[in-house]
């Protein structure tokens, strides 16, 4: 016999992945005008976190600045709280998860399962240019440590897309594009196909 808790319906989660830079908050900006979605950006959480004064936040910005994933525990509570607050039931989860273990502890903490996976695949050369004239003065935002975010990138991220590609949940999108093609391209991903008009 389940409980109540079981009876209650999951929310609509898509995980939004690629390599720094690649325009992962950019595109979810666009869904969320036109979707209805809530965007939650794992490092936008993190860093509101260290903003805080957090019993974590020295532990989590020193992570950030060496590009280093902060421990599944502490960004899933993050995701979970926001999840709540928003009173919404879809969310772009941007960011995350960046390696098996955050991949693995979502599952058995939430149960939740992403309807799909939004991979945006980028060259590094272009992604380190966007990065370099972002201006947003991030502090993982310097050549040194863009250099680890990459390699962190190609070693552990990678992996879970590919995961999720052997369990054909991946939509992979050009994202070397100018933004107005790759949101027309995202577009289509997110318009159920009965609302798809023939050209
Ligand atoms: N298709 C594009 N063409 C050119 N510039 C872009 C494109 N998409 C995003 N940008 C710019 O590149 C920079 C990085 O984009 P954005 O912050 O969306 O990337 P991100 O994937 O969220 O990066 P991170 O993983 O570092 O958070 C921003 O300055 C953004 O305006
Ligand atoms: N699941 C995650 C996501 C991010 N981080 C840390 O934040 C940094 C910045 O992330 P962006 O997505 O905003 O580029 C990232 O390099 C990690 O240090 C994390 O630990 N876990
Ligand atoms: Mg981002």
């Amino acid at each position: 016999m389940g409980t109540a808790g079981d009876s209650e319906k999951k929310p609509t989660v898509v995980f939004v992945l690629g390599g720094p830079g690649s325009g992962k908050g950019t595109q979810c900006a666009n869904i969320v005008e036109h979707f209805g979605y809530t965007h939650l950006s794992a490092g936008d959480l993190l860093r509101a976190e260290i903003k805080s004064g957090s019993e974590n936040g020295t532990m989590i910005q020193n992570m950030i600045k060496e590009g280093k994933i902060v421990p599944s525990e502490v960004t899933i509570k993050l995701l979970q709280k926001a999840m709540q607050d928003s009173g919404n039931d879809k969310f772009l989860i941007d960011g995350f998860p960046r390696n098996e273990e955050n991949r693995a502890a979502f599952e058995a903490v939430t149960k939740i399962e992403p309807a799909f996976v939004l991979f945006f695949d980028c060259p590094e050369e272009e992604m380190e240019r966007r990065i370099l004239s972002r201006n947003q003065g991030r502090e993982d935002d310097n050549i040194e440590t863009i250099r680890k975010r990459f390699k962190v990138f190609l070693e552990s991220s990678l992996p879970v897309v590919e995961y999720y590609d052997s369990k054909g949940k991946v939509r992979k999108v050009d994202a070397a594009k100018p933004i107005d093609e790759v949101f027309e391209v995202v577009k289509a991903i997110f318009t159920p196909e009965e609302e798809k008009v023939a050209v």
